[in-house]
């Protein structure tokens, strides 16, 4: 996708379809528990993958890149009693780590066998009676793993307690699963490391559950915000959100004086620079609770050559690619110079960027999204730009609605 350098419109709205993470927990509990009725589901594709596979019930399952599809399902098919599954998806899908919640459910008494590589997709998986009550499961890898298993908790004879070993990572995914286990009347406590689920065997009454609009796909009007310095409002979302990444609003309130502000009868958020806004000699922080939108952070930051030290961001390299490799080559392009660890990225020196500036995207949908603001500073291209289609395939259409081409 070519992008003209271009301006920020005022005053422009733009509405984001559901959370994917919110929508594929829903799914998983419709299918279990059968009692709900969803509005505002997410149009992404990774949505779309996993509705699909839960609707064909298929014998081989091809799940794509879908991270949270790829591990709810691994879960699902474990308690489809007399079912064998083949769990597969995309070249990376295989190359994303799965085995401590293989591991967790082999524990419990599920038959689960690699079909490749040790630890990897794709699976072959027997469904089986879980009547196992306790689990152990290292949480520092991706807590899509305990997710998995806290959306089929309920449904087990007794019950599950989950022991959390290690250090939490994504706490904030983990408090949104427990969040909608209770708005589904599937009792829970969270004490410690130890995550307990009540058997949930009596029938459930039938709720009205309207997603709210995905706060990661709103973090890029909020770069957008930051760079082109003009109001946008967003719709819909609400004032206390499930979703971590809705610590944008104060990271950049903080960062680069963006004030939020929301109307309650239009559940619509307002992105409004503070004029005169002193910017901070140097960004720390801390993103392990919110590391989807350490991408756009990083972008908006280069743009503004803020220097910054993000941190918490081990799950980055195991995501739909290494995002901290990819960053560290990308932001050079922008003139950024950056250096990693596993948990970590700093920038190091602002530069003049690139003259012809081509983003590589490397299958990730936050890579392209999250370099698009830089539009409006200088034009630039972004690769195979259909990789938004994984959360948000509005995008590109979304953006011609608040910008124009005009330097
Ligand atoms: O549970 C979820 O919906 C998600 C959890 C996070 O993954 P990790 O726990 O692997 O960091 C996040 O990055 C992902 O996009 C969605
Ligand atoms: C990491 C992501 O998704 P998943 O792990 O579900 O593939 C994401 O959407 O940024």
């Amino acid at each position: 996708m070519k992008l003209e350098k271009s301006k920020l419109l005022e005053n422009k709205t733009i509405q984001i379809s559901g959370s994917k993470s919110i929508s594929n927990r829903l799914l998983i509990l419709e299918n279990l528990f059968n009692n709900i009725k969803i509005g505002n589901l997410s149009n992404s594709q990774d949505t779309q993958l996993l509705k699909k596979a839960l609707e064909e019930n298929t014998e081989v399952v091809d799940i794509h890149h879908a991270g949270t599809a790829m591990r709810f399902l691994t879960s699902y098919y474990s308690i489809q009693e007399g079912k064998t599954t083949i769990l597969t998806g995309s070249k990376r899908m295989k190359e994303r780590p799965i085995k401590n919640l293989v591991t967790a459910l082999q524990n419990l008494g599920v038959e689960i066998e690699y079909l490749e590589n040790e630890g990897f997709p794709p699976l072959k998986i027997e469904g089986r009676k879980i009547t196992e009550t306790k689990v152990d499961v290292p949480a520092n890898i991706s807590s899509q793993f305990i997710t998995s298993l806290l959306l089929i908790a309920g449904k087990l004879q007794n019950g599950l307690e989950i022991n959390l070993v290690g250090e939490i990572t994504s706490r904030s995914y983990i408090e949104m699963t427990l969040n909608i286990l209770t708005k589904f009347g599937i009792k829970n406590s969270f004490i410690g490391n130890t995550i307990k689920v009540e058997a949930t065997n009596h029938q459930l009454s039938t709720i009205n559950y309207e997603v709210e609009s995905d706060w990661s796909s709103a973090s890029y009007f909020y770069s957008f915000a930051a760079l082109g310095r003009e109001t946008i409002h967003l719709k819909s979302f609400y004032k206390k959100s499930t979703q971590g990444d809705s610590a944008i609003a104060e990271i950049y309130e903080k960062f680069f004086g963006i004030k939020t502000t929301f109307t309650e009868d239009e559940h619509k958020l307002t992105l409004q620079p503070i004029e005169n806004f002193q910017f901070p000699e140097k960004i720390m922080l801390d993103m392990n609770n919110c590391p989807d939108i350490a991408q756009t952070l990083c972008v908006t930051a280069a743009a503004l050559k803020i220097p910054f030290e993000i941190s918490g961001l081990g799950t980055l390299r195991v995501k739909e690619t290494d995002r901290l490799l990819a960053l560290h080559n990308e932001l050079k392009k922008l003139g950024t110079e950056t250096e990693f660890t596993d948990l970590t990225i700093t920038s190091i020196s602002f530069n003049e960027p690139d003259d012809n500036i081509s983003i590589k995207t490397y299958q990730d949908h936050r890579m392209a999204m999250a370099f698009a603001p830089f539009c409006l500073i200088k034009e630039l291209n972004i690769e195979e730009e259909d990789v938004v289609e994984k959360s948000y395939p509005m995008f590109w259409e979304d953006l011609k609605l608040i910008l124009t081409e005009n330097s």
